[in-house]
Formats: structure tokens, C-alpha cells, sequence
């Protein structure tokens, strides 16, 4: 008899909240950067009115992704409270915060750790060897610093997101390398919840002159990441990245199960825009594949949680139960 397959695909009904895009880095395939003082930053009282318009529509997860001001700058303080104080309104009115923001410090991502059901920040890939080329004005992308993330993460009980960026001039073994990185992290402190393989993907701001990852090594890639990641670390891919239906399937059939964050637009890579729900179904539903909607916390970290936001997600879960989730009104 054969062994029974879980059929099941994931992906988080999200809306995201950008503070500001004003970044000091200058990662050479951003598309979203602006200097920094030349982007106005996101206002309370604006995200209260964005927020309260997606009320009852379906959307679980803000997450919240934004350009970074320097640690040592005198405006660090105001930037990373504007953070916190979006995730605490987010929260307040039901939904449930994701803060991806770049490196922060142990303290600021304890604060946050109260205001968020889990966190996150792309490894990207471990060679330092990028430092010379897409990196060289991204010091934030020192890759010591951000597997430091990972285990504060670890140390602070955090449930974290995070992956590689394909296709950015690592080779293979530098992916295999990031990988068993991660696994190392998890098997230590068995924080990680999913692991994005993210397709570099040009778009017309970005000044890395190189051509997307071939989408056609990703089941090679996802087939290989399974036998190196601990089994309980979910493979993530973005649909919006993976256009054609065939390869988003045969990502599946290599071990893919969640498709990320979906919503109106995808603000990282803005030029590739998220299918709508449907499409999404009708690629997967003849191949047997059921889209379901999950939160943007995985169920068996729900107890490192505070009762507080234990609370919110606990609601969250019965509503998926009750499957009012199943079509977000926005997609
Ligand atoms: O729409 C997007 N969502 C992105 N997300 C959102 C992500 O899919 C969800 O927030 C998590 O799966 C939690 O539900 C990220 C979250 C991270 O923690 C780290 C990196 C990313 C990257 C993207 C992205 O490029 N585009
Ligand atoms: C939110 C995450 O998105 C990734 N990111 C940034 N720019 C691009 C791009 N052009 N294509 C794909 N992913 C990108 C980075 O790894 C960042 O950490
Ligand atoms: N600046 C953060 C990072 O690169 C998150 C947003 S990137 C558009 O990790
Ligand atoms: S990818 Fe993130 S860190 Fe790099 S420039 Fe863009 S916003 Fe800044």
C-alpha cells in the first residue's frame, strides 16, 4: 500500500505595513529602498485607517517590512518605537503581527517578542564572499550578524522565518552551506518555523545586472533543502515568483508545502504581484493540492506565546477551524 501523502498546501492571508522604505544599505537587487530622509514614514493615525479597511476581510497577518535606520543613528529610537507601536495597533484591532525589519538589537527584539506572534529575517546566503559584490554597501547583510538573529531568536523563544536568496551569486555549495546553518540553529533551539527559497527576481529599480533564478532548478533545490532541514521546518515558496503552474507543481511534489504571505501586493518584489486565490486554486486543486489558510504562527509554537497573544490567536485558530478563512475577500 502506498504510504498516504499530505496533500496539503499553506499560505497566510497578509496585508503588509511598511514604517518607511528609507534604508542605509544599498543591497544591489533592492527594488524598495529609498534614501535615507527621502521617504516619509508611515503614520499611526494613517495605519489605523489602512487597518480598520481591512477589518472582516479575511486577513490574519500584518506583517510588518521595512527599510532600516542605523543602529547608531539618533533616529533609531524613533524608527524602531514606530515599529513597535504599529505591531501593538495591528494587535489591538485583531490581527496578528510578522516583523521582518532587518538585524535588531537582543533588547529590541525582546520588546518585540510581546507584540508579535513570531519574527523574521532572511540568512539569505552565509558566503561572505557577497560582502565584495550585491552586498558591499549592505552592512546589515554581514553574514555573522544575521545568523546571530537566529539564535537570539533561539535564546528568546521567538518562532522565526527566515531563508535564502537564490541566484545572487552564490554557488551551490555556498546554498547547501546556508542550509546546514540553519538546520545547525534548529536542532539547537528548534525555533525556526519555515525556511523561504526566494527566487532573486530583477525589477526596475534594482541596479544588480543579473537575470532571475531559473525557476527550473528549484525542485532539484527544494528536493535537496528537505534532506538537509529537520522535517519540522516548513519549505516556503512564492507563487508570485514560481509564475509558471507546472513548476509551482513540481515544487510541491519535491517538498515545498507553504506558499508564504499573499495579499495585494507583494512590496518587496513589486513589479511580480501575487495570483489571486482562485488561479492559485485552479493550478492546484486538479493535482490533488488543497490551498488552506494558516496563521502566521505555526500551531506547536503557540505556547511560547504570552497569554495575551495567545488570546488573538487562539480566535484565529477556530476561525480557520470554521474554515471563514478559506477565501479572503481580497484575493
Ligand atoms: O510578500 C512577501 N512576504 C514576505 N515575507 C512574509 C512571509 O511570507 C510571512 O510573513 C511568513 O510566512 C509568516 O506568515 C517574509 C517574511 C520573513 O520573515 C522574511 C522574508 C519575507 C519575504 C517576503 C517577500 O519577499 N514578500
Ligand atoms: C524581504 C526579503 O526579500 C528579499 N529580496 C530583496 N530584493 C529581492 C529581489 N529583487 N528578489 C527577490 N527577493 C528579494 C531579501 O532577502 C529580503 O530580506
Ligand atoms: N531590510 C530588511 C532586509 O533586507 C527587510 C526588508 S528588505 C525589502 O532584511
Ligand atoms: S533589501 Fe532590505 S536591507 Fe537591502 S536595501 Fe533593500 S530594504 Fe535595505
Amino acid at each position: 500500500m502506498a504510504s498516504p501523502v499530505s496533500r496539503t498546501v499553506t499560505y497566510s492571508p497578509a496585508y503588509t505595513l511598511v514604517p518607511t522604505y528609507e534604508c542605509f544599505n544599498r543591497c544591489a537587487y533592492c527594488n524598495f529602498r529609498f534614501d535615507p530622509g527621502k521617504s516619509p514614514w508611515l503614520t499611526l493615525p494613517d495605519a489605523e485607517i489602512l487597518l480598520k479597511s481591512l477589518q472582516d476581510k479575511g486577513i490574519c497577518e500584518i506583517l510588518i517590512l521595512s527599510g532600516e535606520v542605523h543602529p547608531r543613528s539618533s533616529r533609531r529610537q524613533a524608527w524602531f518605537q514606530l515599529i513597535y507601536d504599529l505591531c501593538q495597533l495591528a494587535l489591538s484591532m485583531g490581527f496578528l503581527p510578522h516583523t521582518n525589519v532587518g538585524p535588531l538589537s537582543c533588547e529590541e527584539m525582546a520588546k518585540l517578542k510581546n507584540v508579535n506572534v513570531s519574527m523574521g529575517l532572511m540568512l539569505e546566503q552565509l558566503t561572505p564572499k557577497l560582502l565584495n559584490t550585491v552586498h558591499k554597501h549592505a552592512p546589515s547583510k554581514i553574514p555573522e550578524y544575521r545568523l546571530q538573529q537566529l539564535e537570539w531568536a533561539g535564546e528568546l523563544a521567538i518562532p522565526f522565518t527566515t531563508g535564502l536568496l537564490l541566484g545572487i551569486g552564490e554557488s551551490s555549495g555556498d546554498r547547501w552551506e546556508t542550509l546546514e546553518a540553519i538546520s545547525h540553529i534548529h536542532q539547537r533551539y528548534h525555533n525556526i518555523q519555515e525556511v523561504i527559497l526566494q527566487p532573486h527576481s530583477p525589477g526596475s529599480q534594482q541596479t544588480f545586472d543579473a537575470p532571475p533564478f531559473d525557476p527550473h532548478q528549484l525542485p532539484e533545490l527544494i528536493a535537496k533543502a528537505r534532506q538537509i532541514l529537520p522535517s519540522d521546518i516548513t519549505i516556503q515558496i512564492p507563487p508570485n515568483l514560481v509564475k509558471e503552474p507546472s513548476w509551482l507543481l513540481a515544487c510541491l511534489d519535491a517538498g515545498a508545502r507553504d506558499l508564504g504571505g499573499i495579499g495585494p501586493i507583494d512590496e518587496v518584489n513589486p513589479d511580480y504581484p501575487h495570483p489571486e486565490y482562485q488561479k492559485l486554486q485552479q493550478i492546484l486543486s486538479p493535482a490533488g493540492w488543497e490551498l488552506v489558510a494558516r496563521l502566521p504562527v505555526y500551531p506547536y509554537f503557540d505556547g511560547w506565546l504570552s497569554k495575551e497573544l495567545q488570546r488573538n490567536v487562539k480566535e484565529w485558530r477556530s476561525a480557520i477551524g470554521a474554515s471563514s478563512l478559506s477565501v479572503p475577500n481580497h484575493l
